[in-house]
């Protein structure tokens, strides 16, 4: 007799009568329909395979341990990518960052660094020789490759790294050295263990000139042995200068000399879609927890709630299950911004990297810096089981946090989005993604509390702020401050208009896309009924950018908090269905919160059991300490 299925019985009324069609948000989600049965597909070839399942779970293996586990998985992800039903590149991936890869490689992919930045370096940045040399080698794995170029003194500011490279034109080589302790590469991932080459970003010497931070190919390992090469510690190596700009002993500056941060663009437009995907994995766990686990008295004498019932708990969850269709939909507009640009800068066309840099920063400063206050409130949403490493809210948070600080941390980008929106602003030029900037919102700064009012407010905002960034500049320009002094004392205003410019990017694209999107009756409700929450709660969240370029009012404001929590209480019933939508398999979620099946109570005392303190009822310790104390009256 085949096996009950075990539901929740609380998760199973959720799921009655769903007013919409799960899978037509599935195949929005995942770029269409053929998408979802390629994802499926994907999934079922990856996650089927016994060997890539952990023996133990990884939280109780030794560091070293660990890494050996990861690498030997990642390993033999490698060896099932050639035979991928769903080809290379899209099984390439999936395998890489919080999706599926993820389920299998939960500490980290060792060879991650080689795949989105080591190969789209030589991709973005080498010459046609070089990458008839490298990338075949590279894609056939008989190298791995990281990306160096963060110091311990420096990460942030490239025109301060210390690791040089000087030419010499003698032997027609580039000498590499790390002239100090705090020249050494730090924090690149896979150098410490894995990596045998490396993009190695130095300052290249010649002539006696230093001409600014310059790719290079470095050989750090042995091919057969992995042994350092000789004098890799102190970078005394023989690399190659990627994108050589070296001809015949001269060197010839690049037609562009921002065109060495691509591979940083690259990174941070892949990273919103990253962080996405972690938050919609906490709020899959967090929303259906919440439907399982009752708790106290809602209504004296009933039988304790649903915590999701609470007006509280949906005030926590409902906003960031709203924000994972918004970023997604501002990420997709960045993923074509990204491929229009790259198509035209490989024509020699730059005009769209301003806006495709200013975008990418702002993008990825708002998805992370979002995605991470959104998990910690999901993780405090589950109580003490959301603490629980087995919750995987410790990771998911750990991921999206990392990406707040790597690839640019968030503030240095909020003021290169504010430099290019001063520069926008001030020559009346820019293209995209500023429109608003040049034909901004004339007319009555009336409020009205519709859709398409509430927008004109993020409009006027975004475009308000940096005009009282540009007042402040001037103002300190007017007492004499010199430029760098006055940029400096107007941070505070700068970092407040580069942020306001990213939430509007993101409730336009949100908008946008609704208006523009084929979706059923069912599914537009449910959408539009996100999308107003979502650009309702930022509002209120940063109300007092909008009192200070709009007419809004209190009675405005009060308006639209009963709008909000009327939003509230209409998207509850669908909670569970959204996130089902989703389509996360339990070996994604790796969480015993967030199973399909809301089994929760069972699957958290079977995790407990893993535990090694749990093999026997007296650990050796005791033994050891606690007895020895117990008899020496202290
Ligand atoms: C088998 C088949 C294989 C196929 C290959 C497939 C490959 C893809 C596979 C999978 C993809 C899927 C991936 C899934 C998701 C994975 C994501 C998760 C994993 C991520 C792992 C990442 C690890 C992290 C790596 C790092 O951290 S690397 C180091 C990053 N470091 C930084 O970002 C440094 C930040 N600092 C800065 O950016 C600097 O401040 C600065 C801006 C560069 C320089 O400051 P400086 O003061 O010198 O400059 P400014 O004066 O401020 O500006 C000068 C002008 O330059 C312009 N500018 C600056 N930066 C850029 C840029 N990046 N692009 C363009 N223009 C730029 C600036 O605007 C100024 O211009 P101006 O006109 O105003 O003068
Ligand atoms: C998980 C992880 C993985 C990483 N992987 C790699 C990798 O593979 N390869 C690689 O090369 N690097 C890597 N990095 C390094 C990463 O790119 C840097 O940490 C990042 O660029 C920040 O630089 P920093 O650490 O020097 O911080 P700093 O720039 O020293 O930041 C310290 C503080 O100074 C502030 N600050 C700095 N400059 C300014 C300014 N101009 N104006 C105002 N405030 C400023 C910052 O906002 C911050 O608050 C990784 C980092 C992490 C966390």
């Amino acid at each position: 007799m085949s096996k009950e299925i075990y539901e929740n019985p609380d998760l199973k009324k959720e799921r009655q009568n769903c007013p919409f069609n799960k899978e037509e948000i599935t195949h929005l989600l995942d770029g269409g329909k053929e998408k979802t049965i390629e994802r499926k597909q994907l999934e079922n070839y990856i996650l089927s395979d016994e060997q890539l399942k952990d023996a133990v779970p990884m939280e109780y293996l030794s560091h070293a341990d660990k890494y050996a586990e990861e690498l030997r998985k990642a390993c033999l992800l490698m060896h099932k990518l050639a035979d991928s039903p769903a080809g290379q590149v899209p099984t390439l991936r999936a395998l890489m960052g919080a999706g599926l890869g993820s389920a299998v490689l939960k500490e980290g992919n060792p060879l991650a660094l080689h795949y989105v930045m080591f190969i789209p370096a030589l991709m973005g940045q080498g010459t046609i020789d070089q990458q008839a040399k490298w990338l075949e080698k590279a894609y056939n794995l008989n190298m791995i490759g990281t990306y160096a170029q963060t110091e311990l003194g420096h990460g942030t500011f490239l025109r301060g790294l210390e690791t040089r490279a000087t030419y010499d034109p003698k032997t027609q080589e580039f000498i590499l050295e790390s002239p100090s302790l705090t020249a050494y590469k730090w924090w690149p991932g896979s150098l410490g263990k894995t990596a045998n080459y490396a993009v190695v970003m130095a300052q290249l010497y010649t002539k006696g000139k230093c001409e600014g931070t310059h790719p290079f190919m470095v050989q750090l390992r042995d091919e057969e042995t992995h042994e350092p090469l000789p004098g890799i510690v102190n970078m005394w190596l023989n690399p190659v200068c990627i994108s050589s700009y070296i001809h015949y002993g001269t060197y010839v500056k690049p037609t562009n000399s921002k065109l060495s941060y691509a591979t940083m663009v690259f990174v941070r437009v892949v990273v919103c879609q990253d962080v996405t995907t972690n938050l919609r994995k906490a709020v899959t766990i967090a929303t259906r927890y919440s439907c399982v686990r009752r708790q106290s008295e809602l209504k004296p004498g009933d039988r304790e709630p649903q915590v999701m019932d609470y007006q509280a708990q949906q005030n926590k969850l409902l906003p960031p299950l709203a924000a994972t269709f918004a970023f997604q939909l501002a990420a997709d507009h960045l993923w074509n911004l990204y491929h229009t640009a790259n198509n035209n800068i490989e024509q020699g066309d730059l005009e769209l990297l301003p806006d495709l840099h200013g975008l990418s920063c702002a993008l990825k400063a708002l998805c992370s810096s979002e995605a991470a206050n959104f998990v910690e409130v999901c993780r405090q949403s589950c109580g003490g089981h959301g603490y629980m490493s087995c919750s995987n809210f410790p990771r998911i948070y750990g991921q999206v946090t990392a990406a707040e600080t790597y690839e640019g941390e968030n503030t240095v980008l909020w003021l290169q989005v504010a430099r290019y929106l001063v520069k926008t602003r001030k020559e009346q030029s820019g293209g995209l993604s500023v429109k608003y900037l040049i034909g901004e919102e004339k007319g009555p700064k009336t409020v009205d509390t519709t859709l398409e009012g509430i927008v004109k407010l993020y409009r006027r905002a975004a475009v308000g702020l940096v005009d009282v960034a540009i007042a402040e500049l001037d103002k300190s320009g007017r007492k004499g401050e010199a430029p760098h002094d006055a940029w400096n004392h107007a941070a505070v205003y700068l970092i407040k208009a580069a942020q306001a410019h990213a939430r509007l990017f993101v409730v336009e694209s949100f908008v946008d896309s609704l208006k523009e999107g084929k979706l059923s009756a069912p599914v537009r409700t449910v959408l539009s009924q996100l999308c107003e929450l979502f650009i309702i709660y930022w509002l209120l969240e940063r109300s007092g950018d909008f009192f200070l370029c709009s007419n809004l009012t209190k009675q405005d404001l009060l308006l639209l908090n009963s709008k909000y929590v009327e939003l509230l209480a209409a998207i509850r019933p669908q909670a569970v269905n959204l996130v089902d939508s989703f389509d996360l398999r339990d070996e994604v979620l790796n969480s015993p919160l967030g199973c399909w099946d809301g089994n929760v109570y069972q699957r958290l005392f079977d995790e407990a059991a893993k535990s090694p303190l749990n093999q026997s009822n007296v650990h050796e310790s005791f033994h050891k300490y606690l007895k020895p104390l117990l008899k020496s009256n202290l």
